[in-house]
């Protein structure tokens, strides 16, 4: 990791209303890092990944992103080309459900090459053999290659969406309940998966996460949203194993009894 952060976060709020959709939140991501958002359900987790993907727009506050040139950028300051830039070549976004990660009806190659023509590759061979190493760096045949997603499983159908946002080297992914909706033991897989994926690119990523285990076989910190806001933050396994807060040690107890 070197002594910058990727992402400097501040003070970010964001309303629905008279609805709090989560508060004053400030944090720092560092590069190499995994950090989990975690909390039950209607916390703010979804608000904040999005309002930090600025695939919504916070009501105040701020996030500074460290752009490849060395220069501070903050991300609602700019304009929506810039964003969708950033997007494409810089940034994943993994969905819990596949189908609004990908085009479902277009191939699994196709879903992985358009993703290079964005960014400017226009070389047929070179395509379709990157398409290739990825499907199978993420376990898919690559005779499958010219099928269609509908035609995948769940699981293969993240696999699929994962080498689509890591095809072109981002250095940030953001993940929205990446095993949500899996059998246990395909979710172990992906999982898996994920991690060694995550730690051979150097990524960093932010996983909103209800599942504690997947906080702690994921991320190197974690955060615990309540109605809102960050009630506990820090190391994963510091907080899982000696969390200080009485919500906290609820989520941890609950887990530990079933
Ligand atoms: N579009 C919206 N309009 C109004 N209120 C919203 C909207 N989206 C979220 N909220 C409210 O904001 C709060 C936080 O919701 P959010 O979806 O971020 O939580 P979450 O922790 O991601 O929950 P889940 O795990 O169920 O997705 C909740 O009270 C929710 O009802």
């Amino acid at each position: 990791m070197t002594d910058t952060p990727l992402l400097k976060v501040h003070d970010v709020s964001k309303f629905y209303g008279n609805r709090i959709g989560c508060r004053n939140i400030s944090f720092e991501l560092w590069p190499g890092e995994v950090l989990a958002i975690v909390g039950e359900s209607g916390s703010g987790k979804t608000t904040l990944l999005n309002c930090i993907s600025t695939r919504l727009m916070p009501t105040t506050g701020s996030v500074e992103y460290h752009m490849r040139d060395g220069s501070y950028r903050d991300l609602y300051r700019m304009n929506e080309a810039e964003r969708r830039f950033l997007m494409r070549t810089d940034w994943g976004f993994v969905h819990q459900n596949p189908a609004d990660g990908l085009r479902m009806a277009v191939s699994a190659g196709a879903n992985v090459g358009e993703r290079l023509m964005a960014i400017g590759d226009r070389h047929y061979g070179k395509i379709r053999a990157s398409a290739i190493d990825w499907l199978e760096r993420v376990e898919i045949d690559a005779d499958r290659i010219d099928d269609q997603p509908r035609a995948f499983s769940g699981g293969m159908r993240q696999r699929l969406q994962i080498a689509r946002n890591l095809v072109t080297g981002p250095r940030l992914v953001f993940m929205d309940e990446p095993t949500g909706g899996l059998d246990v033991s395909v979710q172990a897989r992906l999982l898996d998966l994920v991690r060694g994926l995550v730690n051979d690119l150097g990524l960093s990523a932010i996983i909103v996460t209800h599942d504690l285990a997947v906080a702690r076989l994921l991320s190197h910190r974690m955060m615990v949203m309540k109605d809102g806001y960050i009630i506990e933050h820090g190391l994963t396994d510091r907080v899982l194993d000696d969390p200080r807060e009485p919500y906290t040690q609820l989520l941890v107890s609950s887990i530990l009894q079933v």
